[in-house]
């Protein structure tokens, strides 16, 4: 049998992807203000990037209103916000593609100027990011990251309650599944990590307390949707946001192997490579790889993320190290990114500058490779 292709089918839950490219969740920063709902643009720019069979995650979505540190996102917990995906999942399915949402909090990455009555930050513990990362206020200033509040134990089962919502309101919202966002330094990683961790109730400690609000999260989550329709996101060895713990292989494997009992729709890496790749061009030479190295313990659908391009993209598959791959930056500047790599048409670089807030630039004016070729 021929080893699989990025242009081979998938299996992802009850769903069958026409091809393994996929476009990984982005934060851009356009939702409609103050109701923070998507709006007609956000539906265009998914739109565009929605192939027959292909799998969108979409961006990053606080399930509730403490699970903010940037302006512009949309959130997953109100009447609008429901209305407003619900007219991006409308239109992706379209063009017969496939929307995932991405659950989100942001724990302490956060500032007061964002919370709900100018509150601190909630978190595991009360352990601020460190100086050398800056955080921009609600009206732009560039501060330090103020120390956040410690969730008390029962507001953490608050907190697992509001993914719950969160899930279900996705599930109101059409979407076709929701990741779980437990990677780059928020909410649920901050839990995982010993050095935002320092809780002494059931949530900390040790490796098993520490994983325990992943899995509370999951648990409730795929309550909601079934597992086959939940992916996780993990960055095991990522450093962004004040995290990284000293060594991973213990804590990662516990989790990972608790996780593949459950049966999720699939486990998503972003590669140590591509830590902070939203700030800046990084390509961290010497460090471990994770769908190498995490593989074995997974027996499902294994998606993965960080500089790809066609070639290395291609080679993790046929390899079987991955079954897909998510593109990020990639795929904002190349809306018609699957048919571009299929045909290996040329990439248009994208625009760090229009990445986070704006509209239509660098957004939903990225040519499709025919209109270039005309020009
Ligand atoms: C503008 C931008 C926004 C991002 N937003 C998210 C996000 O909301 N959730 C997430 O898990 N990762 C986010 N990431 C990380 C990407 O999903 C991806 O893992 C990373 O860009 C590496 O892939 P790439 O090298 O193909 O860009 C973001 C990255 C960028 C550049």
């Amino acid at each position: 049998m021929n080893p699989p292709s990025l242009f081979s089918p998938l299996k992802i839950g009850p769903y069958q992807l026409e091809h393994r490219v996929v476009m990984a969740p982005l934060t851009r920063m356009r939702a409609a203000r103050p109701s923070l709902a998507p709006r007609p643009m956000n539906a265009e720019y998914y739109a565009q990037r929605a192939t027959p069979g292909g799998l969108l995650i979409a961006e990053a979505s606080p399930v509730v209103a403490t699970g903010f540190g940037n302006p512009g996102v949309p959130g997953i917990y109100s009447e609008a916000q429901i209305a407003g995906w619900r007219e991006v999942v409308d239109a992706v399915h379209a063009k017969g593609g496939l929307i995932f949402l991405q659950l989100w909090h942001v724990g302490r990455v956060s500032h007061s100027s964002f919370q709900p009555g100018g509150a601190l930050p909630v978190a595991p513990s009360a352990v601020a990011i460190p100086s050398e990362f800056k955080c921009m206020t609600a009206d732009g200033k560039v501060v330090d990251y103020e120390t956040p509040r410690a969730l008390e134990t029962d507001e953490v089962t608050l907190m697992v309650e509001a993914y719950r919502q969160g899930a279900k309101n996705a599930l109101a919202a059409g979407f076709d599944g929701v990741e779980v966002h437990g990677a780059n330094g928020y909410l649920i990683e901050q839990f995982l990590q010993s050095r935002s961790n320092l809780r002494t109730d059931r949530y900390g400690g040790s490796i098993e307390n520490r994983v325990r609000f992943l899995m509370e999260v999951t648990q409730a989550v795929t309550e909601v949707w079934g597992a086959s329709r939940v992916g996780m996101r993990l960055s095991p060895y990522g450093i962004a946001n004040g995290s990284g713990e000293a060594d991973p292989m213990p804590l990662y494997s516990h989790a990972i192997t608790a996780l593949d009992k459950l049966g999720l729709a699939y486990l998503h890496f972003i590669e140590p490579r591509a830590s902070g790749t939203g700030r800046a061009e990084v390509d961290w030479q010497n460090v471990p790889s994770a769908m190498v190295l995490y593989r074995p313990m997974w027996s499902g659908v294994l998606i993965t993320a960080g500089n790809f391009v066609s070639e290395t993209a291609q080679s993790a598959v046929a390899e079987g190290h991955a079954d897909a791959i998510a593109f990020g930056r990639y795929f904002i500047s190349n809306p018609d990114l699957p048919r571009r790599l299929q045909r290996g048409y040329p990439l248009t670089k994208y625009n760090r500058a229009t990445f986070y807030a704006g509209e239509e630039k660098g957004y939903t004016d990225y040519p499709v490779h025919d209109e270039l070729a005309q020009a």
